[in-house]
């Protein structure tokens, strides 16, 4: 008997989900026991390049997600309200759910969990952050051993594929990312993905499964790479840096036990960096456990097939644990976290960073700018004035570790200095 599979959805995503399901050839022959039976999509008449037969389409997509036939809802239509409630819907019909949707998971993850835990369905989320890289069951799994340390990653391909263009041709922001939307790469409204929210919404998942709590996603800390500008990239390239936009969550270093960072923001890479190396739309998670060490995931963030292999993989999950044992839950493939994290405030967090001062090319400028660093316990390791033209200098400053709401106040303090012009960019930085 087959399992039957509601799809809700047939655009991107859901398209390259019912390929792999009707191509079965040289796969795992568990596809031979799934049978999409019904699909949700707004035209049923809309010609398309999937060969399903037309009956089976319908435009009421909780007619699907309530279907006493269905045993696995996929849901793949994107967006949050309408979204969370069909999963809802299907969690309270006794469905398993298998979604992509890290908007609805970062935002409702706690009551979709607590549901699915009452009615003892599974809800599968692979798919949700860093499409085709399987990095959720990784974390659910096979690094289930280990006291996880931190988690870093470039987590968010259309930020990536902008900065990467930048350093090669030394472009600006506005400009490469008019180019990356006629492209495709990037979406018409591009705020998700270049104001960071998209990272949080995947950190907050990321790092709910490394360290056992819920996190709000009001309590991420989010920047996005806007402010990036071609002379910030120059600057990077010269000092062997690479400007990346990363998601970084981690046990802080002075209160381990009660505090998680999680934050979201570009930061400069050493070029020596695994994550340096990550081009274009790719995406990496590096992942640091004890007993494991460190160990790099990459591969492709998104896309129609990369983003179905991992949809599709929550499937067999789903399909082989039902054949082996189909009233026990796999406890390896829940999420039973009831707690929410103590999250540390960005003020509060350990940084290095990166700033670049528009300054009076006058004698004393650089001193007075580190004697208000000194007065506000940031060392520098560096000061380097560059680029001299019309009386004015740029000045190029990197810091020593320091705590974030010192450095402010200094920053502050170097802004009303009468020999500062402007502070156009502070980046964070990674330590070489
Ligand atoms: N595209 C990717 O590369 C990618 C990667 C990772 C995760 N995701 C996630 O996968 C999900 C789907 O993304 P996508 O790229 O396939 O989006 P998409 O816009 O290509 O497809 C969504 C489809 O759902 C349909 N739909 C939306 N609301 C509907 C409704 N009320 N009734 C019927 N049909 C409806 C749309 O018509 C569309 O065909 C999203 O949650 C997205 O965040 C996408
Ligand atoms: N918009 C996302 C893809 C889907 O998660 C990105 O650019 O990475």
């Amino acid at each position: 008997m087959a399992f039957k599979i509601g799809l809700l959805g047939l655009g991107t995503v859901g398209s390259g989900v019912a390929k792999i399901l009707l191509d079965r050839q040289g796969r795992h022959p568990l596809l031979g026991e799934m049978e999409i039976t019904r699909v949700g999509v707004r035209s049923p008449d809309k010609p398309r390049d999937v060969d399903l037969p037309q009956n089976i389409f319908t435009t009421d997509l909780e007619a699907i997600a309530t279907d006493p036939a269905i045993d696995i809802v996929v849901e793949l239509i994107g967006g949050t309200d309408r979204a969370y409630k069909l999963i809802m819907q299907a969690i309270n019909h006794g469905k398993h759910v298998v979604t992509a949707n890290k908007a609805v998971i970062a935002r409702y993850g706690a009551e979709i969990f607590t549901a699915a835990k009452e009615k003892g369905v599974y809800v599968m989320i692979e798919a949700a952050v860093c499409g085709g890289i399987p990095v959720i069951q990784a974390l659910k799994q096979a690094l289930g051993a280990n006291r996880i340390k931190s988690v870093m990653g470039i987590v968010n391909g259309t930020t990536n594929y902008i900065l990467t263009r930048m350093h090669r041709e030394g472009g600006d922001f506005e400009p490469i990312l008019a180019e990356a939307q006629k492209l495709g790469y990037a979406e018409a409204d591009p705020t998700a993905d270049v104001d960071g929210l998209d990272a949080a919404d995947k950190m907050a998942i990321l790092a709910s499964l490394a360290f056992g709590d819920r996190i709000k996603l009001e309590d991420i800390y989010c920047e996005g790479i806007r402010q990036i500008t071609s002379t910030d990239i120059a600057f990077a390239d010269e000092m062997g840096y690479v400007i990346k936009l990363l998601g970084i969550a981690q046990h802080t270093e002075t209160a381990r036990e009660t505090a998680l960072d999680i934050r979201v923001h570009p930061v400069m890479v050493p070029t020596s960096h695994a994550l340096a190396s990550i081009h274009g739309v790719t995406n990496a998670v590096r992942i640091e456990g004890e007993p494991i060490g460190e160990l790099v995931l990459s591969g492709p963030g998104a896309g129609s097939g990369a983003t179905a292999s991992a949809v599709v993989a929550d499937i067999i999950n789903v399909v082989a644990t039902l054949r082996a044992n189909p009233s026990n839950i796999n406890l390896t493939m829940g999420c039973t976290h009831q707690h929410y994290a103590k999250v540390q405030s960005i003020a509060d967090s350990i940084n290095l960073f990166y700033v670049r001062l528009v300054v009076l090319n006058q004698p004393g400028v650089i001193g007075a700018i580190g004697t208000c660093f000194g007065q506000h316990k940031v060392s520098l390791e560096s000061i380097v004035q560059k680029h001299i033209h019309d009386g004015m200098a740029s000045i190029a400053v990197i810091t020593q570790k320091c705590q974030e709401s010192n450095f402010r106040n200094a920053l502050k303090e170097i802004g009303e200095l009468n020999a500062i012009d402007s502070i156009p960019t502070v980046i964070r930085l990674l330590a070489a």
